[in-house]
């Protein structure tokens, strides 16, 4: 539903190659690819169309992970939109008798990936002039979905800037790091951070503000793309 939803907002939406490298057939303006759910799954998936993709001479410029989240209130309402400035694996560490301790206190690894200011920028600015509301912050990366109160404060503590928590991001953000090509993580909010309310879940909404925000954002990913673009 999210990759129909970002897709019906483009001009000419493709989708990535698949099978042994080939340029070009296939692909648009903006390629969209179901990377599945979760880090893992979006890691590999991502990884393998960029490997197809410079294999077979035509190379992407700018990755998106781009879906449905949950909104931390009040930074992030219903049907809002975000832009990650930082992309967070917020499980990627070890639970102590002291707190969470993050891989990078650990010794070893990574947990953040911060967003190039230079493709933000002009993304939310294209968001405003749309008219679409939206924030930037922090989108946390978990493999669990928070469902209590007591985990969505612990979450907005540790991570002060966080506007949004998804699944995918931070494997996304694995996998254009390790092509050296910059991504983005955008969101559409469906549900808030916290307790499980199905009632109070507004998947329609979110999925309308993706295909609006696709539309609007449509010439600025070309433009920031190191490569013809359409
Ligand atoms: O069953 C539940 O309680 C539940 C609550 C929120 C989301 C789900 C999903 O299965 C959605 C997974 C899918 O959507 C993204 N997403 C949407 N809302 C959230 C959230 O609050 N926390 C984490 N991920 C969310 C996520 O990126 C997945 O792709 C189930």
């Amino acid at each position: 539903m999210e990759a129909d939803s970002f897709a019906a907002g483009l001009t000419a939406p493709g989708r990535p190659p698949s099978g042994p490298p080939a340029p070009a057939p296939g692909r648009g303006r903006v390629d969209v690819l179901v990377g599945g759910v979760g880090p893992a799954a979006v890691a590999a998936a991502t990884g393998a169309a960029l490997t197809r993709a410079a294999l077979g001479g035509v190379p992407y410029g700018l990755v998106v992970s781009a879906g449905i989240a949950g909104g931390f209130a009040p930074r992030a309402p219903l049907g809002s939109l975000v832009v990650a400035d930082a992309i967070v694996a917020a499980d990627l560490g070890a639970e102590t008798p002291d707190g969470f301790l993050p891989v990078e206190e650990l010794g070893f690894g990574r947990s953040v990936h911060r967003a190039d200011p230079a493709v933000t920028g002009p993304v939310a600015a294209a968001l405003a002039a749309a008219g679409l509301p939206h924030t930037t912050g922090t989108v946390l990366t978990v493999s669990t979905v928070t469902g209590t109160a007591a985990r969505a404060a612990a979450l907005a503590a540790r991570h002060p800037g966080a506007a949004a928590e998804a699944m995918e991001g931070f494997g996304v953000a694995e996998a254009a790091a390790a092509h050296g090509v910059p991504a983005l993580e955008l969101r559409a909010v469906s549900n808030a951070v916290g307790p499980r309310d199905r009632a109070a879940w507004r998947i329609g909404d979110a999925l309308t503000a993706l295909r609006r925000a696709a539309a609007a954002l449509e010439p600025t990913l070309c433009a920031l793309e190191a490569r013809p673009c359409g």
